[in-house]
């Protein structure tokens, strides 16, 4: 690979070249999940797509969005440390183009001259260290020119007063030395930015610097510009997921839900550009629930239900739908699963996903619980979990296939609540 020309004369320490394309990154809280991770990189797509279509100021278009790779997700489970999951392997990257100027963090090295040992999985590439160099200790550095920790505003929540500012000020939240995982990924000038507000505030940040790079961490505390509108649902429907992902879905739900794209109307243009308005999607005949366990047990006991009282309310709903086939994605033990079937059958058929040993080396969990969440997707009537962001992809992806709101805005209530609130309704908007 060949040297972008912008390291210093012993090619151990890399800039970023000036004048030419510069650089947006963005960390997120470590303990956050994957669906809320989604969330954020809409949050920074939609401000980079604002940028590019910037006629005002030329110098605010060059900028790339890094895609922050899959590294060390608290509820995932890693083969190899240190590991670098790219976007290409949930995500159609091409499609994501088509509506931020996104970039993958190998490339993002590769324009750095930077080598790492590219593992090639289909069209996948999964970056790893060159193993002597982690024994010689020889790794080439590439400094990031400014980071900014965004952190809350304390006075805020103590005053209730909220307005919209950002000020550098003193870090209350730690300060990490490399990013992202990478030992040789670091920066000389990091800042705390108090910050409350929207994304696109940060734009100031970028018209009063010459810097190429930025990187943006806890962008979290930064929020949508503006939640549900044309925009946002554009950079959502441009999420596609990976086209392997779909396909192992589909054959599961043709071999084990009967379920037909053609009779169910849930086919989709192959350009999410070319997606119209509809509400005439019927879905494959099963239910499709998402029953978050694991950890949602221990911290939101009071707001889900007991095996028990779940499996009373999915016995219920298959009764009225007529429906004799439920499909429950989850992070549930097996011995929930046990009991949720010995509760449920002969009378109902339950179907959970159990990855072919190919799916689950390649895909991992980020990939098996995709496939689940595609699989309620298609579902003719959907019931989620009380505010899991899993569950809240699986309702603005239906909203994208074009179902009716009622088949898809629903909950499992907690126990001697069978009537709890219905969840927030976001309608998609063309
Ligand atoms: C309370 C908060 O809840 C947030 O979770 P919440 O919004 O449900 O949504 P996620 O952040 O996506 O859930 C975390 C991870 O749990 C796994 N998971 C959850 N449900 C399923 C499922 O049905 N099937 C499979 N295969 N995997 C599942 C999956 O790996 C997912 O990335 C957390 O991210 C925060 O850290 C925090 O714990």
């Amino acid at each position: 690979m060949e040297d972008a020309g912008f390291c210093d004369l012993s090619g151990e320490t890399c800039t970023t070249p000036a004048n030419s394309d510069r650089y947006i990154f963005y960390d997120i809280n470590p303990p956050e999940g994957f669906n809320l991770r989604r969330d954020v990189y809409m949050r920074y797509a939609i401000w980079l797509h604002k940028l590019q279509m910037n006629r005002n100021d030329l110098n605010l278009k060059n900028f790339k969005l890094v895609l922050p790779p899959w590294s060390h997700l608290y509820h995932w489970k890693y083969s190899e440390v240190p590991e670098h999951i790219p976007w290409a392997l949930y995500f159609d990257i091409e499609s994501l183009k088509k509506f931020a100027p996104v970039i993958e963090m190998h490339q993002f090295f590769s324009d750095y001259g930077v080598t790492y040992k590219k593992v090639e999985i289909d069209d996948v590439y999964i970056l790893q260290h060159y193993q002597d160099m982690f024994e010689t200790g020889k790794f080439k550095k590439v400094e990031i020119d400014d980071v900014y920790i965004l952190q809350h505003y304390q006075d805020m929540f103590e005053t209730g007063k909220f307005e919209e500012k950002m000020s550098i000020e003193d870090c209350n939240i730690p300060i990490r030395v490399n990013y992202f995982y990478y030992n040789n990924l670091t920066s000389n000038n990091v800042r705390c930015l108090s910050f409350h507000g929207h994304t696109s505030q940060l734009t100031s940040i970028l018209k009063n610097s010459t810097a190429s790079s930025f990187l943006f961490d806890h962008a979290e505390v930064a929020l949508h510009d503006m939640f549900g509108d044309k925009l946002y649902w554009k950079c959502r429907r441009s999420m596609r997921f990976n086209r392997e992902l779909h396909k192992i879905a589909k054959k599961f739900r043709e071999e084990q839900l009967d379920a037909d794209d053609k009779k169910d109307m849930t086919i989709l243009p192959d350009d999410w550009r070319k997606e119209i308005p509809r509400r005439n999607a019927i879905g494959g005949p099963y239910l499709g629930i998402h029953l978050r366990r694991a950890d949602f047990v221990r911290s939101r006991s009071k707001e889900i239900p007991t095996i028990e009282n779940a499996v009373k309310q999915i016995k219920n709903k298959l009764y009225e739908l007529k429906l004799n086939k439920v499909f429950i994605a989850t992070d549930a033990p097996s011995n929930e699963i046990i009991e949720i079937q010995s509760r449920l059958e002969p009378e109902y058929t339950i179907i959970t996903y159990k990855p072919e040993d190919w799916v689950g080396e390649k895909y991992k969990d980020g990939g098996i619980a995709i496939i689940e969440q595609i699989i309620c997707s298609y579902a003719r009537y959907f019931i989620g979990t009380y505010e899991s962001t899993y569950s809240f992809r699986i309702q603005e992806e239906r909203e994208i296939l074009g179902f009716p709101v009622e088949s898809t805005f629903n909950r499992l209530c907690y126990d001697g609540s069978e009537s709890c609130s219905k969840p927030s309704i976001w309608k998609i908007v063309y």
